[in-house]
């Protein structure tokens, strides 16, 4: 009878953020950093092609079959948070045929500020910003933000060229994470890439000593909607949750 592998546990570790923000480059930094420490496998998910796996594979920074493209037909979050089958498929072949991995890198298609991973999916989550998005955008607050694991505001490069304050952009996106960890990223910043590569690192650790442990970021949050009825002008103001972006009324 074959020996079972020797149960490690992969660290599924998901990216997800705006369109443009630096996810995929990220990705194929980490990979760069750490394949040669760690056997590593990616996930991209994009709506209607395999864009996000091809420029991985054409990045030549992992074996192109550790590399699997989720097109998701549809929103991206419904991908990572709703219905998270194809991905769970996806993650579980890798896990199979590169066994043992010990990390999966899960990037989410590119969406608004309300998107997030599902707890039942990865183990812990990056949120990815960029300065070229605007300096106010760490202040807009939604789950991602707030609560992922790690709060990433890339390419600090361009902030002289797009007249953005990095380190407040930094400082504003601490203090709406109540103490959790945000890191002022480029990839040409070498510093950066250290704090990055090592909080992944101590992610790994904390997975394996068993103290990791899944945690949602949440739902988007609770927000109001006016409805104006046809009895006089009588208007009811009604709170819920739904899938509307932050900020777009029904
Ligand atoms: N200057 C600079 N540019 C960067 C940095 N990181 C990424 N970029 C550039 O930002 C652009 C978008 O990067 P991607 O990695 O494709 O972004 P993404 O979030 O994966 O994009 P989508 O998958 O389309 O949502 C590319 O032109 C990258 O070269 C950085 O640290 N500094």
């Amino acid at each position: 009878m074959p020996e079972p592998h020797p149960t490690r546990r992969t660290l599924r570790l998901g990216v997800c953020g705006p369109v443009g923000t630096g996810k995929s480059s990220l990705i194929a930094l980490l990979c760069r950093e750490l394949s040669a420490e760690l056997e590593i496998a990616v996930v991209t998910n994009d709506i209607y092609t395999d864009e996000d796996a091809r420029f991985l594979r054409a990045a030549g920074v992992l074996d192109p079959a550790r590399i699997e493209a989720v097109e998701t037909g549809a929103c991206p979050h419904t991908a990572i948070r709703d219905d998270i089958t194809a991905n769970l498929i996806a993650v579980e072949d890798l896990e199979e045929r590169f066994a043992p991995l010990d990390l999966v890198l899960i990037e989410s298609g590119g969406d608004n500020l309300t998107a997030t991973f599902s707890p039942a999916l990865v183990d812990a989550q990056v949120f990815v910003l960029d300065v070229a998005g605007g300096g106010d955008v760490a202040r807009k607050g939604g789950p991602g933000i707030e609560r992922a694991d790690l709060l990433v505001v890339n390419k600090t490069d361009l902030a002289p060229y797009v007249s953005v304050d990095h380190e407040q952009m930094v400082a504003d996106a601490s203090l709406a994470r109540d103490g959790r960890v945000v890191i002022g990223l480029s990839r040409s910043d070498r510093a950066s890439v250290n704090r990055l590569v090592t909080w992944v690192r101590g992610q790994l650790h904390r997975q394996r000593t068993g103290t990791l442990v899944p945690a949602d970021p949440g739902p988007m949050a609770r927000h109001s909607h006016s409805h104006s009825h046809d009895h006089g002008d009588d208007r009811h103001l009604t709170e819920h949750h739904d899938h509307l972006p932050l900020g777009t009324t029904s």
